[in-house]
C-alpha cells in the first residue's frame, strides 16, 4: 500500500472520478457517508448535538453533506460556514443547497465576533481546510481554530486536522487538535510522525472506494509495511529443508553486565528461523548465554567487553551491538567486522554509538549494511534535523549515499532503502518502549537475513513482526508490563498470523 502526497490524492480522485465512473459531488457524498456511518456508530445517542465547522472547499463539502446525513438521523446539527469571500467550491455549493432542505441550522462567521460560543457536550466537527491546505492558517481561520482548541469539546477531523499539512513539517502553526481524525483510503506522510500526535488523535481510515487501479498505475517512493506485503515476502519452509539450508547467523553482543541484550538478540535470532547461530561474546557471559540460549554456539573473546571477533566470512548474517556498551576495543572491533562481512550485516545499539564518535568508519560501511538507530542515535550519526520530515529526508539521503538500509525506529519504523523507497510499518505499541526491544529486533533482521532474504526483506519483514509480536504480546500482558523477553515468546504468533 502507496502513502500517497497531496497532489497523488487528487490525483486519485481524478482518475476515480474519470474510470468508475462517479460524478465528483457522487463521490463526496460517498466520502460523507463513511464518516456520517462512523458518527453514529461512535455517537448512538441521537440526542447528542454536533457542531460543524466548514470552510467553503471540499473539505467544507463534506462537513456540509455529514450535517445533512447527521441531521436526517435526528441528531441536532449546528453547522458554521467561514466566510473566506469566495462562492466555494461546485460541490461545496451543491451541498450548501442540500442542506437548506434538512433540520440543521446554517449560520456563516463572517468575522470575529461572529464566532460562536460553544456547549458542553456537544461534537465539533472539523471540515474547515482538508488537503487543499497550502500555507499557514491566519486571520479569523487562526481565531476560529484556537477558539475550537480552548474549548476543551471533543474534535472529530475530516480528512485532516485543519491547518495540518499533508506532506511537510507544521511546526509553529496554528492547527486543530483532534481526539479522532477521519481520513479516506489511505495514510498522509503528516500522520506518521511523532510531530504531528496531539493534532492527529486516533487516526481512522475510512474506505472510500477510490479505483483500485490507480495505485497499480502509479507507485510511490512512500509505502506502507502491512500484513499483505509483509506475507509476499516470507517464504514457507521447504519440506526438505536441514538446518543448512535455513543460514548461520552470528550474534556479536554483550559486556558486563549486558548479557540480557546477548541472550535477547540470540533467542529473537533463533526464533526468527534461523538454521544455525554462533554467537561472539565476552567471557564474562559464557556460562550465561550456554544456560539461557542452549541451542547457540558460543565463542568468546576478550573478558568483560567483546574485542576481537574471527572468521566471521562463514556466516550468512551477523548482527552486531546489543549490549557492547562503551569501550576503546570496539573502533577496531568494528574495522574487522567491516573487513570479514562477506554477507549481511546489521548493526544496532553501540555498533552505532562507536560509529558516530568514529565518523570515518561510516565510509567503510559494506553495502546494504542495515543500521537500526532510534531517534538519538541517528542524531548522533547524522546530525540535527529541524523537524521529522526532514530527518525523514535525512534518512533516504544518508540510505543512498552510503548504499545502506537505515532503520528509523519510532512509532511508525522508517526503512529507508538506498534506492529511495520509505517504507513505514503499521504493526507496535507504546508497550515496546521498554529495555532490550531493540536487541530483539537486530536478533530478528539477523535471523531472517541469514535464511537468505535480502537485506531490504530482512528490514521490512522484522520490524513488521517484531511490532506484531508486540501487539499480541499487549494484548496479553498489557503494554505497561511488556517486556523484551515477551517480544520473542510472541514471535512465532506473529509468524502464525502470516498465512504462508
Ligand atoms: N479522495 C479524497 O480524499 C476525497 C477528498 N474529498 C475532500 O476534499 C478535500 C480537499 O478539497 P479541496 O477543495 O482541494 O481543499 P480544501 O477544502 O482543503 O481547501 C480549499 C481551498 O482553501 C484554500 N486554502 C489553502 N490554504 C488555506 C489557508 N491556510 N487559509 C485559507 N484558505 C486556504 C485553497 O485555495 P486558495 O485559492 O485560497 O489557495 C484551497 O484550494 C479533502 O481534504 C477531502 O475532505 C472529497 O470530498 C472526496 C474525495
Ligand atoms: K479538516
Amino acid at each position: 500500500m502507496y502513502i500517497y502526497s497531496a497532489t497523488d490524492i487528487r490525483a486519485w480522485d481524478e482518475y476515480t472520478i474519470l474510470h468508475e465512473p462517479i460524478t465528483s459531488i457522487d463521490l463526496m457524498e460517498r466520502a460523507s457517508q463513511a464518516c456520517a456511518e462512523w458518527l453514529q456508530q461512535y455517537q448512538q445517542q441521537t440526542t447528542t448535538g454536533f457542531v460543524i465547522f466548514c470552510g467553503k472547499g471540499n473539505n467544507g463539502g463534506d462537513g456540509l453533506a455529514i450535517a445533512r446525513l447527521l441531521a436526517e438521523s435526528d441528531h441536532p446539527v449546528t453547522v458554521y460556514i467561514l466566510e473566506f469571500g469566495h462562492k466555494g467550491t461546485e460541490d461545496f455549493q451543491t451541498n450548501l443547497a442540500r442542506l437548506h432542505g434538512s433540520k440543521a441550522v446554517i449560520k456563516f462567521i463572517p468575522a470575529e465576533e461572529n464566532i460562536p460560543a460553544l456547549t458542553a457536550g456537544d461534537i465539533i466537527i472539523d471540515a474547515l481546510l482538508g488537503s487543499g491546505l497550502n500555507r499557514p492558517l491566519e486571520g479569523l481561520t487562526a481565531k476560529v481554530v484556537k477558539h475550537i482548541n480552548q474549548s476543551g469539546l471533543e474534535v472529530i477531523a475530516i480528512d485532516i486536522p485543519s491547518g495540518l499539512m499533508v506532506d511537510s513539517s507544521s511546526i509553529g502553526n496554528t492547527v486543530i487538535t483532534a481526539q479522532h481524525t477521519l481520513s479516506f483510503q489511505c495514510y498522509k506522510p503528516a500522520f506518521l510522525v511523532a510531530e504531528n500526535e496531539s493534532f492527529v488523535g486516533h487516526l481512522h481510515i475510512l474506505d472510500i472506494g477510490l479505483h483500485p487501479n490507480f495505485p497499480l498505475e502509479h507507485p510511490a517512493a512512500n509505502r506502507w509495511i502491512n500484513q499483505a506485503l509483509v506475507q509476499s515476502i516470507i517464504k514457507p519452509r521447504n519440506k526438505f529443508a536441514h538446518k543448512g539450508t535455513y543460514g548461520h547467523a552470528a550474534i556479536i553482543a554483550g559486556s558486563q553486565g549486558m548479557m540480557g541484550a546477548a541472550t535477547l538478540s540470540a533467542k529473537a535470532c533463533l526464533r526468527s528461523g534461523a538454521g544455525k547461530l554462533t554467537t561472539h561474546i565476552p567471557a564474562v557471559g559464557y556460562t550465561i548465554m550456554q544456560i539461557a540460549v542452549p541451542e547457540a554456539m558460543t565463542y568468546t573473546a576478550g573478558k568483560e567487553y567483546i574485542e576481537l571477533a574471527v572468521d566471521l566470512g562463514k556466516y550468512d548474517a551477523i548482527g552486531a551491538g546489543p549490549g557492547w556498551a562503551q569501550h576503546d576495543t570496539h573502533k577496531a572491533l568494528l574495522e574487522s567486522i567491516f573487513q570479514q562481512t562477506t554477507k549481511a550485516l546489521i548493526l544496532d545499539a553501540d555498533a552505532l554509538n562507536t560509529m558516530a564518535q568514529h565518523q570515518q568508519l561510516l565510509e567503510r560501511l559494506p553495502r546494504h549494511t542495515i543500521i537500526t538507530p532510534h531517534p538519538k542515535e541517528f542524531e548522533r550519526l547524522f546530525g540535527k534535523s529541524a523537524n521529522d520530515f526532514d530527518r525523514i529526508q535525512l534518512a533516504l539521503k544518508k540510505a543512498a549515499h552510503f548504499k545502506i538500509i537505515i532503520v528509523l525506529k519510532g512509532r511508525y519504523t522508517l526503512v529507508a532503502t538506498p534506492d529511495g523507497l520509505a517504507y513505514f510499518n503499521s504493526t507496535g505499541n507504546p508497550g515496546m518502549a521498554t529495555g532490550g526491544s531493540g536487541d530483539v529486533l537486530t536478533g530478528i533482521i539477523t535471523g531472517l537475513a541469514a535464511q537468505g532474504y535480502t537485506p531490504s526483506e530482512a528490514a521490512i519483514a522484522g520490524v513488521f513482526l517484531h511490532g506484531l509480536a508486540g501487539d499480541l504480546a499487549a494484548a496479553y500482558t498489557s503494554q505497561e508490563s511488556l517486556i523484551a523477553s515477551d517480544l520473542v515468546e510472541y514471535l512465532g504468533d506473529a509468524f502464525h498470523q502470516l498465512v504462508l
